[in-house]
């Protein structure tokens, strides 16, 4: 048994491409689909880099793994580099996805048209709570736990998102991938124990705002007249949180030029 990806190595399985790369082409697909909607037929490696929030030299290396280059003095098609990412990261095809836990962010999570528009359809809404079976969310009428199984195999689900409590979050991931599901986005706030050949990712926004508190605090020490001493008196340490999740760059770890993206592997 693992623990969420950690034991894998730094690059995808398909064709060699590094896990920080893997990360940032969502940002450059976000960047490439706005062009597109504006009908921009073509884009700068500097123009791109900062509509994506990345270095450009980072970019040209990212892209040279796609085996997209550019023409010298013209920059990227647009529509191409759309497809070629989208065809990467898998988003040519349906992906069906399952919500299990639909209470204040589960239902928030069904309501999101942010998924759909990606290629990720809801295909069911599941609960454990009686009183919600048959309750419509989002235009999905909610199904009880009793039918996950059934469920996940009837709609060929391999995505699981978990918005449940905490304490029943590790027994939902295991019977999701009992029935088959092999990649899981977990919202609760606890570390999951899946086999190999599962992937989580964890999605923790009060982790996203300690490290903000902690740059927060830091700025606040770099200020030039700074109340305390730095011979005689060390800053506040920062929240133990903070500490573990302290990126290796100078940004914060939502930062796409960061190793780690907001969203980490669990
Ligand atoms: N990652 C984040 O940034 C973030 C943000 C907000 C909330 N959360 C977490 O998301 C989870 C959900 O939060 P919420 O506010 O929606 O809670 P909620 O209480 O409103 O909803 C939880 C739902 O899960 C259902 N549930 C409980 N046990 C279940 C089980 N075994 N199988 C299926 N469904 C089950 C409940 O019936 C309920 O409908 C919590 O763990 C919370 O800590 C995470």
């Amino acid at each position: 048994m693992a623990t969420g990806r950690n034991h894998r190595p730094a690059t995808s399985r398909s064709r060699g491409i590094p896990e920080a790369t893997v990360a940032r082409l969502p940002l450059y697909l976000r960047a490439l689909t706005a062009l597109s909607e504006r009908s921009v037929p073509t884009v700068s490696s500097e123009e791109l880099a900062a509509a994506a929030g990345v270095n450009s030299a980072k970019l040209r290396k990212d892209f040279s793994y796609l085996g997209s280059y550019g023409t010298r003095g013209v920059g990227y098609d647009v529509e191409y580099l759309v497809y070629q990412i989208s065809r990467e990261l898998g988003l040519t095809q349906d992906w069906p996805v399952v919500i299990v836990g639909i209470g204040n962010l589960g239902a928030a999570l069904a309501n999101y048209g942010g998924f759909a528009s990606r290629g990720f359809r809801v295909a069911a809404l599941i609960d454990a709570d009686p009183g919600l079976a048959g309750r419509p969310v989002a235009g999905i009428s909610v199904q009880h736990t009793d039918e996950l199984e059934k469920i996940i195999s009837d709609n060929g689900v391999s995505i699981g998102v978990i918005a449940t409590p905490a304490g029943a979050a590790q027994q939902v991931c295991d019977r999701l991938v009992a029935a088959g599901i092999t990649s899981i986005l977990n919202f609760a706030p606890t570390v999951l124990t899946v086999p190999d050949g599962v992937d989580v990712r964890k999605v923790d926004l009060s982790i996203e705002l300690q490290i903000l508190a902690f740059h927060e605090q830091r700025k606040a020490g770099e200020e030039p007249h700074g109340e305390h001493d730095e011979d005689t008196a060390p800053p506040a340490a920062p929240p133990a949180a903070a500490v573990a999740k302290r990126p290796r760059s100078k940004r914060p770890e939502s930062g796409p030029d960061g190793d780690v993206p907001a969203v980490m592997p669990a």
